[in-house]
This record gives C-alpha cells, sequence and structure tokens, in this order.
C-alpha cells in the first residue's frame, strides 16, 4: 500500500443539543479529519476525538493538529507499509497523543480494507452483523426533564441507558430514573468526580441495580478503583484510566474494573483496540464502545469495532440523527430496534460526504510523499 498524501482538514460543527457531564459542558465541536490517499486512488478516512480543551485527556484539537503534522504524518510518510498494524509500531517512538495517532492509524486501516475490497469490520475480524446501541445522557437543569429524555429514548428502542453523574446529582436521579423504569439496563458514568472519601455514598447505588458504574475515580488511577471495587456490589467499567492494552492488564490483574469501555481515540486507534479486545475475551472482561460525540467518520470506525465478539455490552454509539442536524457521511447512521447494522460495503462502508465537509471545513492542510 502506497500512500501518496494525507490531507489534514478542521471542520466546525454544531451539536443539537448541549452535552454536559461532570467535567464541562459542549455546544459545538471541531474536528480534525484525516484524508489518506493511495496511489491507486482510493481515499481512507479518520476523525480525530480530540476537543478544544484538555480537560477528558491531556490532549486538544491544536495538539493534535501539531502532533499530526510535525511529527505523525511526516514518520507514516517516510517508508511504505503493507500492512495498518505497522502505523502503531511505527508511532510508538512518539510518547502518548493517543487521539492524534488513533486518527492517522484509522484513516489508513480504512484505506487497507478499501483496497482489500473488504469491510473495515471483516478486516478487523468482526463477526456481527448488528450491534445493540445505548444512549449516554447528560446532566440536566431539572429532574423532569432528564425524566422526559429518558422516557423517549427508551420508547425509541436503546438498548441501554448511560447517566451522566457528579456530586449532587448522583443517588437521587438514579433512584428517579430506576423507580420509573425498574426494568431497563441503567448505568450511570461520573468523568472521575470523586474520590475514596466517597465509598459510603457511592455504596447507595448497590440499590438500583445497575449495569455498571463508569470512571467513579481519578482519570490516570487504577490503584484506588481496585479498593472501591472491592466495597462495591455495582461492577466498575473504566474509560479514562485505559491507555493502552498494558493498562487493561494491569487493571485487570488488580481487579480494578469488572467492564471495559473502548474508544479507539483513547487508545491510539484499532490495533491497540484489537489487543484489547483479545485480553479482555481471554479474562472474561466484557467490553463495549465508548463515545466522544463523533461525526460520521469516527462513528462509523466505532460501529466497525463494536461487531468484534467481545463487544457483549451496547455501546454509546447512538445514531447521526442524536447529534447533528446533518452528519458528514451518506448514508447517515441509522438504528432500528435498538440495533445499528454493520455495514458490508468496503472499508467504513459510509462516504464520507465531499460537499457537506467542504462547508465545514475552516483550513486544510495536504501532506505529499515526493517518494511516490
Ligand atoms: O458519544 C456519546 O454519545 C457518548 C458521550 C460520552 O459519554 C462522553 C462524551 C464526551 C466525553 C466523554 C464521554 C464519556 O464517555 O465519558
Ligand atoms: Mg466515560
Amino acid at each position: 500500500m502506497e500512500i501518496k498524501s494525507i490531507v489534514l482538514r478542521q471542520i466546525k460543527m454544531d451539536l443539537l443539543h448541549p452535552f454536559t457531564t461532570s467535567i464541562g459542558t459542549e455546544y459545538d465541536k471541531d474536528i480534525i479529519l484525516v484524508e489518506a490517499k493511495s496511489t491507486s486512488g482510493r481515499s481512507g478516512w479518520g476523525e480525530s476525538v480530540a476537543i478544544m480543551e484538555p480537560i477528558y485527556n491531556e490532549e486538544t484539537v491544536q495538539t493534535n493538529w501539531h502532533m499530526m503534522s510535525d511529527h505523525l504524518i511526516p514518520l507514516l510518510l517516510k517508508k511504505s507499509i503493507e500492512h495498518p498494524d505497522q502505523v502503531s509500531e511505527r508511532f510508538t517512538r512518539i510518547r502518548g497523543n493517543f487521539n492524534a495517532k488513533a486518527a492517522i492509524e484509522c484513516a489508513v486501516w480504512d484505506l487497507y480494507a478499501k483496497e482489500q475490497n473488504m469491510s473495515l469490520s471483516k478486516a478487523l475480524g468482526g463477526v456481527n452483523e448488528k450491534i445493540e446501541v445505548g444512549v449516554s445522557v447528560g446532566i440536566k437543569e431539572s429532574e423532569e426533564q432528564l425524566l422526559q429524555e429518558v422516557e423517549r429514548y427508551v420508547s425509541e428502542g436503546y438498548k441501554r441507558i448511560k447517566i451522566k453523574i457528579k456530586p449532587g446529582w448522583d443517588v437521587h436521579i438514579l433512584k428517579l430514573v430506576r423507580n420509573q423504569f425498574p426494568d431497563i439496563q441503567l448505568m450511570a458514568d461520573a468523568n472521575c468526580a470523586y474520590t475514596l472519601d466517597d465509598i459510603e455514598h457511592l455504596q447507595a447505588l448497590d440499590e438500583f441495580n445497575l449495569t455498571m458504574i463508569e470512571q467513579p475515580l481519578d482519570y490516570d488511577d487504577i490503584i484506588d478503583h481496585a479498593k472501591l471495587q472491592a466495597k462495591l456490589r455495582t461492577p466498575i467499567c473504566l474509560d479514562e484510566s485505559i491507555y493502552t492494552v498494558e493498562d487493561a492488564r494491569k487493571a485487570i490483574e488488580l481487579g480494578s474494573c469488572k467492564v471495559i469501555n473502548l474508544k479507539i481515540g483513547r487508545v491510539g486507534g484499532l490495533t491497540e483496540s484489537k489487543k484489547i479486545h483479545a485480553l479482555c475475551q481471554q479474562h472474561n472482561i466484557p467490553m463495549w464502545c465508548g463515545g466522544m460525540l463523533e461525526a460520521g467518520i469516527g462513528r462509523a470506525h466505532n460501529i466497525a469495532i463494536t461487531s468484534l465478539a467481545n463487544f457483549t455490552l451496547p455501546g454509546d454509539t447512538a445514531p447521526s440523527a442524536h447529534y447533528w442536524k446533518e452528519d458528514i457521511i451518506e448514508p447517515e447512521v441509522t438504528m432500528e430496534d435498538g440495533y445499528i447494522r454493520i455495514p458490508n460495503g468496503p472499508g467504513i462502508g459510509y462516504e464520507p460526504n465531499l460537499k457537506r465537509i467542504d462547508k465545514l471545513t475552516l483550513y486544510s492542510k495536504t501532506f505529499t510523499n515526493r517518494e511516490v
């Protein structure tokens, strides 16, 4: 596979509804799209999940632009590659910066699958033809507003409801939702809002038959999570704390979690995602695919990875219309009875809508491989 050029585009999209978590509110998204073009004339696409402020992890849209332009793209274009697994290998000498690495690597995976005339799902070893869909519900202005929203999602067919929590918006909120919906698959995501001083408070959640509680403690912790898990019946799921397959191994060994949320961008790409998947499968740790309010390209990659066998829990992979007035792919992602069908066309299986992307583009830059 000869990569002839890489095009970076920064686009800006308004979210249909602001999204609030314990770490802040997002109203719109600046997104870096990566297009990898081969000498055969095909294009593979990736999308960075980095946001403007380093509040979820240490990366930002700007640090991603810099890392891609000045470090990662030059490394990628230096020598040709036979298989996308080589991309993360080549990037290992660059520390961290996983969102930036993943966006480029995902574009190469899409390109590779297209060159093999294979769906990305198949190229990754996916087995499922459709995936179960959950939805992540942000912190709201009022309890009434939250209950109304949950009611709508349940009636739309979502298979699992995730409620964002923080101190002051937690036990009583989950009690309300659980009372009104005794049978739904329900979970909570704290985005690191608690410490071990809150153990007793968090134990109150054990009453509500939650499928799991996601990332209650600090973003880089796996030690205290193990202490907390020993005191909670509710399974802990790690999100922010898992950057690599090595992190996952240590967390499993320590008993820091019973479930793992995989985000392709958080772990540096699809090759690392496959490694984490294999490890979790071996240790009977169920997984699901997390979301970062992706536009269509990132969403398509999430859908492809979720087709692997050990993604046994519904993910945060809601359809396009949940986030956007108009997405950047065709067709848009749709859900039927709580499922998304895995597309079987080549690569990600959705076409980037170039007209729409051009309209949203703030700036772009092309990097050419002069050797090919
Ligand atoms: O994309 C989605 O719908 C999931 C949204 C979500 O929960 C989230 C969105 C932004 C940052 C962090 C998270 C999270 O899973 O912690
Ligand atoms: Mg999370």
